[in-house]
């Protein structure tokens, strides 16, 4: 019977025989309220037994085979101790069912106290009730869907990544939903318990229940019904099943209706009301029925009369499937021996002359009339891996209560083996199951196809394909969706290759809701750390042997420190002021590592001391001073300015004697050589008459020659030289300029008007080395041992004969005449850099700073002015 596009149906899932009554009663309790609507159930049939699967047929309007849906990745069963559960993704195949508007899915376990039709009214696609446990979530025990592809891919990407929180349906369920669920009311899905019971809310809404679920792993019919006598709210709930058991299933009489006939294979898996009739076949033994579904020791069936006609029905359909948490098959077997030493009245000959295949599986075959061995084929692909491993350890428990189901299926095997093995009946079962016709047609007998959307079951080859033209049994039962590409063809309207291919979805998350991390993270490892490794004592640092001849012959090193100075000459340590003045020589192993010439002195430590000076341990020598081609340059020019400047008022340039300070002067004598920085003493100076005014010195200098006075307070009152305009009518740059003139024009009449050689030839300042500018970018550059030019071959300053000399003396002994320009201005100490610019190479039309003194008149100046 096809289901007409578009219906509407109840449907529940039966993925084990075990859930029989469960599946039956909620039929039923859904017809005796009268429900309008069709009622479907999906079965996976390698796990169902035929007599079950003609037990509802008797019932439910459309059986519908699907493939099972296994959690390969079933660890978050365990965390629920259900790990009988392991196919409950076989619920997706709902979303398939796409010939159906509307689904209202319900659990085998659900009983309904009316029919709740309207619930297919609801237009959301999705809806579902909370659940008892973590009421965030929904039940997937009564759920209204709406079958479409696109939910059904989504899930089955999950499903087969075992994307599932709880390693079943609802985790699974719950998370593709998670947003777009609607909540029905807990009414259609009411979940009692036995421990726990908020009776006042049932009390309340007692009469508003319209559906019970038992979930849990143990059911009404696994319980018994002694266990519902009680008057708890739970017991109540339970009664209502029982109450239609017993409507429909009872076979005592009782006062309300009488013995009927009922299918024993019901009451098999009903705690309690399985009694086989005693001495049936003589010998069959009487057992006491199962505890529990998942803990029962299930007895073979009594061949009572209905119970063999199931099993003639069933030759045709003869499977059993193992539990993937099936023991190692020698256990199995051991278990299957035990089984049949205690029931010999099944004991079958075809078995000992066949041994169990590895896999014990096996078809039956109308034309074969033996069991035929189908192991590969009959086996699941994705079940191989697990199929001989035990469970662990932890459930055992639930192992052995595998172990009973695989049994009882064995048995069952057995038993329909000795009743065929009496027939050669190949007519068609007369109880061949009315499917939806079209989702086992079969086109060509030898492999069997499903309509899109159903899997192909052997009750089609059952039904459809004549037994004899059937040749490989392994090619024809194709329960299960899997085509073996090495020994058929492909179905013939089967989808592209590509259909097939492994699809991932991801989705973005659109949980808005910002992470929380955890309160507190767990404590980090306290066995991580590094160990260091031991320090070892550096190998003793050699020196390099050497490879140059001077680095045998290194000169030791001499470098003098402030502290540890030799006292050579305290008198001038006060008056050298200025390292770039003038070279200072100490001494010729100093002189000869420039190196160390260059350090700077020391900032003296404690104030209030008297001023060492700090430069009297700088370098007053440069860099040139030993080359002696430089030495020879400097003489000749000497020489030859000698000889051209011959005159009266010329002056000399320095000779050896000539000392920055007293106490070098004799050293400065040894070393014979003229130098370029050196300086005319007090006697190689001639005395200019002029002099703005006394010139102030700064006391850090002190008054070191008698009569001067500088430093002294006497010397400010000194009365103004007579002739001598005040300083504050002394215009400085005017009277340079006046100066430059005089100068520039007498000499070029002195020297007949060759302007050209005039600088060369007579300049005494700074001529020796010409003034050159600095290349590019460098004129702020200064070495170490840059004296400037102006300074070098400053001309004397006319001073006073008298106290002037002596103080112009003094300045002059510092060795730069900026010191002298400086000293000017009172506060200026003359520890500043002496270069301050082009000094008085004013002539070359160069700037320079107008509050400085301006340069005294060289001695060409002063020859020009006495002339
Ligand atoms: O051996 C089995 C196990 C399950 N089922 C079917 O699968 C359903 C779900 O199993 P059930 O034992 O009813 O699970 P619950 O105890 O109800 O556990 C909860 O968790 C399950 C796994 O997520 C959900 O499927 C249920 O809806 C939810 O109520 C059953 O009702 C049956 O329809 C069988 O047919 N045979
Ligand atoms: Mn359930």
């Amino acid at each position: 019977m096809a289901a007409p596009e578009g219906e509407d149906v109840y449907a529940s899932l039966l993925l084990t025989d075990a859930y029989l009554p469960g599946a039956l009663v909620l039929a039923h309790s859904l017809r005796d309220a009268g429900t309008t609507k069709k009622l479907a159930i999906l079965v996976t049939l390698d796990t169902i037994s035929a007599e079950v699967v003609t037990q509802l047929k008797a019932v439910y309007d459309y059986v519908i085979p699907v493939g099972r849906i296994r959690n390969e990745k079933p660890a978050n069963l365990y965390l629920m101790n259900r790990p009988d559960l392991h196919s409950a993704f076989t619920k997706v195949n709902l979303w398939k069912q796409t010939q159906f508007r509307k689904i209202v899915y319900l659990d085998a376990d659900v009983v309904a106290y009316r029919a709740p039709d309207e619930l297919f009214d609801i237009p959301h696609a999705f809806s579902a009730a909370p659940d008892i446990g973590w009421p965030d979530l929904f039940n997937t025990g009564v759920m209204v869907l709406t079958p479409n592809m696109g939910d059904y891919y989504a899930l089955m990407a999950m499903a087969e990544r075992g994307i599932s929180f709880d390693g079943a349906d609802q985790g699974l369920l719950n998370m593709h939903f998670k947003h777009t669920y609607h909540r029905l009311s807990f009414t259609y899905n009411v979940t009692p318990s036995a421990h726990y019971q908020y009776v006042p809310a049932f009390r309340h809404f007692q009469s508003s229940i319209n559906m019970v679920h038992f979930i849990g792993s143990e059911k009404p019919w696994t319980q018994g019904r002694d266990k519902s006598i009680g008057s708890s709210p739970f017991d109540e709930i339970v009664g209502r099943w029982w109450a239609v058991y017993d409507r429909h299933y009872r076979r005592e009489p009782t006062p309300s209706q009488p013995a009927q006939a009922v299918p024993e294979l019901v009451q098999y898996f009903v705690k309690g009301e399985y009694h086989p009739p005693a001495n049936y076949f003589g010998s069959a033994p009487t057992r006491t029925p199962a505890t529990s579904v998942h803990g029962q020791h299930y007895q073979n069936p009594t061949p009572s009369a209905p119970l063999q006609f199931q099993h003639q029905h069933h030759q045709q359909l003869d499977f059993y499937y193992h539990m993937p948490s099936e023991p190692p098959q020698n256990q199995h077997h051991a278990q299957h021996h035990t089984s049949h030493a205690s029931h010999d009245v099944y004991h079958d000959p075809h078995r000992d002359a066949h041994p169990p295949a590895p896999s014990h599986h096996y078809v039956h075959h109308d034309q074969h009339h033996e069991p035929q061995r189908h192991e590969e084929h009959r086996e699941p692909p994705h079940h191989q891996d697990q199929h001989h491993e035990p469970p662990p350890p932890h459930h055992q428990d639930q192992y052995r209560e595998t172990q009973h189901h695989d049994q009882y299926h064995e048995q069952h095997h057995h038993h329909h083996e000795q009743s065929h093995s009496g027939s050669s009946d190949q007519t068609p079962p007369e109880h061949a199951i009315s499917l939806p016709s079209e989702s086992f047609r079969s086109e060509d007998g030898n492999h069997t196809e499903a309509r899109e959307g159903q899997e192909p079951t052997h009750q089609q080859w059952a039904s459809h394909s004549p037994p004899q033209e059937h040749k490989p049994e392994r090619a024809v039962i194709s329960d299960v969706p899997s085509w073996d590409a090495q020994r058929q063809p492909p179905p013939t309207d089967s989808k592209p290759e590509a259909h097939n291919f492994p699809q991932t979805h991801y989705e973005m998350s659109s949980d808005p809701a910002p992470f929380v991390p955890p309160e507190r993270y767990p404590s980090p490892p306290k066995n991580m750390w590094y160990e260091v490794p031991k320090e070892r004592p550096a190998p003793p640092r050699q020196k390099p042997n050497p490879i140059f001849p001077w680095e045998a012959s290194q000169p030791r090193a001499s470098r003098v420190f402030l502290q540890h100075e030799e006292p050579t000459s305290p008198d001038t340590t006060g008056k050298e002021g200025d390292a770039s003045a003038g070279s200072h020589p100490q001494s010729a192993d100093e002189s000869s590592s420039p190196v160390e010439q260059k350090s700077e002195p020391e900032t003296p430590t404690t104030p209030g001391n008297p001023p060492s000076d700090p430069w009297s341990s700088f370098t007053r020598t440069n860099a040139w001073d030993d080359v002696p081609q430089i030495s020879r340059y400097v003489d000749a020019i000497q020489k030859h300015r000698r000889t051209r400047s011959q005159g009266p008022g010329l002056i000399e340039l320095p000779t050896p004697g000539l000392g920055l300070g007293r106490g070098q002067e004799s050293s400065w004598g040894r070393r014979g050589g003229s130098r370029v920085t050196d300086f005319p003493s007090e006697d190689d100076r001639p005395s200019l008459p002029v002099t703005p005014a006394p010139i102030r010195r700064p006391k850090f200098w002190g008054g070191g020659a008698p009569g001067i006075g500088l430093g002294d307070d006497e010397s400010e009152k000194l009365p103004a030289a007579e002739g001598v305009p005040a300083q504050s009518d002394w215009d400085p740059v005017a009277q340079l300029q006046k100066l430059a003139k005089q100068q520039s024009d007498l000499l070029l009449q002195k020297l007949g008007g060759s302007g050209s050689l005039g600088q060369e030839v007579i300049g005494t300042e700074g001529r020796e080395i010409p003034s050159r500018s600095l290349p590019f970018g460098s004129e702020n550059a200064r070495s170490p041992t840059y004296v400037a030019p102006s300074s070098t071959v400053l001309s004397p300053k006319p001073v006073k004969p008298d106290a002037a000399t002596s103080s112009v003396r003094n300045i002059m002994s510092t060795g730069h005449d900026e010191t002298v320009e400086h000293s000017a201005r009172p506060t200026i100490t003359v520890t500043e850099p002496s270069y301050r610019g082009p000094g008085v190479s004013f002539d070359k039309g160069e700037d320079y700073p107008t509050y400085e003194t301006p340069a005294l008149p060289t001695e060409e100046e002063k020859d020009v002015l006495e002339t």
